[in-house]
């Protein structure tokens, strides 16, 4: 819907489908009610004086209601797919060039690994900004194959890069189910008490300990709190790239958030260290010295031992769970 039709169209419909605008007029201590006029003749008769004694110009509360109506039409609106990221090399610290062009698409695994300071979160950063040669690299991202609309570069509302990092601190005195509820109605999702099950339902079957929707966030273990912002970026983001930084010491089911992901069908690019997350990628962009130095795709003998290494990470498990309920392991 236009702007304009947005302002022509009967109060009853447009508070109907954008009951926000109601919250809006009251937060300037005005009342609006659904009737058969529209909201431009509703700006329209507002009372002079009374827009005085709160303050206001009619031009002032026109030009607000616009950005406000604005920013809620752009969230709403359909972004175009992405269905493929392509990176161009750029150039290593070095200055010797990145000679690759890599083309990541939705459901695949990217693991980033490399040693500290070699220029992984550099890489995510370029994705992040969709760089265009203007970075330190060099490097250009492109959407769909093309340079990006700007859409995706300048817009805060479509973003297209969801970042999980390692840390999280909540501030916010809310319950779990409060705080998801919180996030699924900002981003007007039509169904969002469904949605919120769902997200903690899933957020309940990667972590470790389960937890129940009143708990409050800030009384969450770091395992259930990345469970939940995981099942939340799955879920709720409408971001169609998600960046996890480092997901090994989260004390979360990791197989089952990446299955995740992928089952939502984003591209994933993780910085991670972890062998079983590592062979579960679809290919490993191996850094050195701020460039890409090597490209490793999944291979069949890989993959193979990734059985193995699950059965020695189900037997480090269990010992640890011996360890935590007090047991001692003379016996192994
Ligand atoms: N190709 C490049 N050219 C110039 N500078 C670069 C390049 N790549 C990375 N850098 C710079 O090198 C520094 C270290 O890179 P970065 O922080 O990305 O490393 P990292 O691998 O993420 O390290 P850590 O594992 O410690 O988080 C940053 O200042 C980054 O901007």
């Amino acid at each position: 819907m236009r702007l304009t039709e947005l302002y022509l169209q009967p109060l009853t419909a447009t508070l109907a489908e954008h009951p926000y605008i109601e919250d809006f007029i009251t937060s300037f201590g005005l009342t609006i009610a659904a009737d058969n006029n529209s909201l431009k003749h509703y700006l329209d008769q507002l009372n002079p004086d009374l827009l005085e004694d709160l303050g206001l110009s009619r031009e002032q509360l026109q030009r607000s209601l616009d950005d406000f109506l604005n920013g809620m039409l752009a969230l709403r609106k359909p972004l175009d797919k992405v269905e493929s990221l392509t990176i161009i090399g750029g150039r290593n610290k070095s200055g010797e060039a990145e000679d690759f062009e890599l083309i990541l698409q939705p459901g695949e695994v990217t693991c980033i690994v490399g040693p500290t300071g070699s220029g992984k979160s550099r890489l995510l950063a370029d994705i992040e900004w969709v760089a265009q040669g203007d970075t330190p690299t060099g490097r250009n991202i492109l959407i769909n194959g093309q340079v990006p609309d700007s859409q995706w570069r300048f817009s805060t509302e479509h973003k297209l890069v969801a970042q999980l990092s390692q840390n999280m601190n909540f501030v916010m005195d809310l319950s779990a189910e409060e705080f998801i509820q919180m996030h699924a109605e900002s981003r007007l999702v039509t169904n969002p008490q469904e949605k919120v099950a769902q997200i903690l339902e899933q957020a309940n079957l990667l972590a470790g300990e389960q937890f129940r929707p009143d708990t409050p966030v800030t009384s969450l273990s770091g395992g259930q709190s990345r469970a939940l912002m995981i099942a939340d970026m799955a879920f709720l983001s409408k971001s169609p790239i998600a960046l996890i930084d480092e997901i090994e010491n989260a004390g979360i089911d990791r197989k089952k958030a990446l299955n995740l992901l992928i089952r939502e069908e984003k591209i994933v690019l993780m910085a991670t260290h972890d062998p079983i997350l590592a062979l579960m990628g679809d290919r490993r962009l191996v850094i050195k010295n701020g460039g890409i130095a090597k490209v490793i795709m999944a291979n069949e003998a890989e993959r193979r031992n990734l059985q193995r290494l699950e059965e020695m990470d189900n037997q480090l498990l269990a010992l640890r769970n011996r360890i935590r309920s007090g047991e001692t392991l003379e016996q192994l």
